[in-house]
């Protein structure tokens, strides 16, 4: 709510909380287990058991598609980011809600799983089907579809993908890279910058 009591309108406020509610896993329902949270029918109101209730910007029910989270929650955020605005997408949730399943990728499709033969190699090259990918993956792929349809303007494209789990670093773009050898160190700007992670760089022309 607003100062005066008004309600905060969406646009005017910079973090904003959308609310996934994952279908019950098939293990789950053998064990018996139901779905605890009910959505109210203007998608923007939760209630936890009987009588707890939480009001987000946006509640997303367990049908909803990878697209319809991507389309409602991150692809606004696009236009910001290419005026130039600083964009954060955080998930955030228990163990087993459903945080990596969105933000990347989903489960490996196997009618998408391809090789490829070169000379006496095989590479195995899986992927997920467009319908399954997450955040990630739809972001970038808008991202340089944007950037290739912009001639007028020349863009750089800088990706670094770090993995922090239990106070251990794993760039996931050189896996090789032992964890002491990333460095966290605040710039003169005040800026928190990794040292030796890898950037993939992109200059359009
Ligand atoms: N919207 C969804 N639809 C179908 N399955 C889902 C959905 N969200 C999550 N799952 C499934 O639920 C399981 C747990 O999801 P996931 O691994 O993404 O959780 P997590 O929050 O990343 O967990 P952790 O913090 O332990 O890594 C996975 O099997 C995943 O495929």
């Amino acid at each position: 709510m607003g100062s005066k009591g008004q309600p905060v309108r969406v646009e005017e406020t910079a973090v904003q909380v959308a609310v996934r509610v994952r279908p019950l896993l098939p293990k789950e329902v053998l064990h018996g287990q139901q779905t605890c949270v009910h959505i109210e029918p203007d998608q923007q109101g939760l209630t936890l058991g009987t009588n707890r209730h939480f009001h987000f910007q946006d509640v997303l029910d367990k049908a909803c598609s990878q697209e319809t989270v991507y389309s409602r929650c991150v692809q606004p955020l696009l236009e910001a980011f290419f005026q130039g605005f600083n964009v954060t997408v955080v998930a955030y949730g228990q163990t087993g809600s459903g945080k990596t399943y969105t933000i990347g990728e989903a489960s490996i499709c196997e009618s998408a799983v391809f090789t490829y033969s070169c000379s006496m190699s095989i590479f195995v090259v899986a992927s997920i089907s467009e319908d399954e990918q997450g955040i990630i993956p739809r972001a970038m792929a808008e991202i340089f579809k944007l950037v290739d349809e912009n001639d007028l303007i020349d863009y750089t494209i800088r990706v670094s993908y770090l993995e922090v789990y239990k106070e251990e670093f794993r760039d996931l773009l050189e896996v090789q890279t032992s964890s002491k050898d990333i460095l966290i160190r605040e710039d003169d700007k005040g800026s928190v910058a990794f040292l030796f992670l890898i950037k993939v760089i992109r200059v359009t022309d």
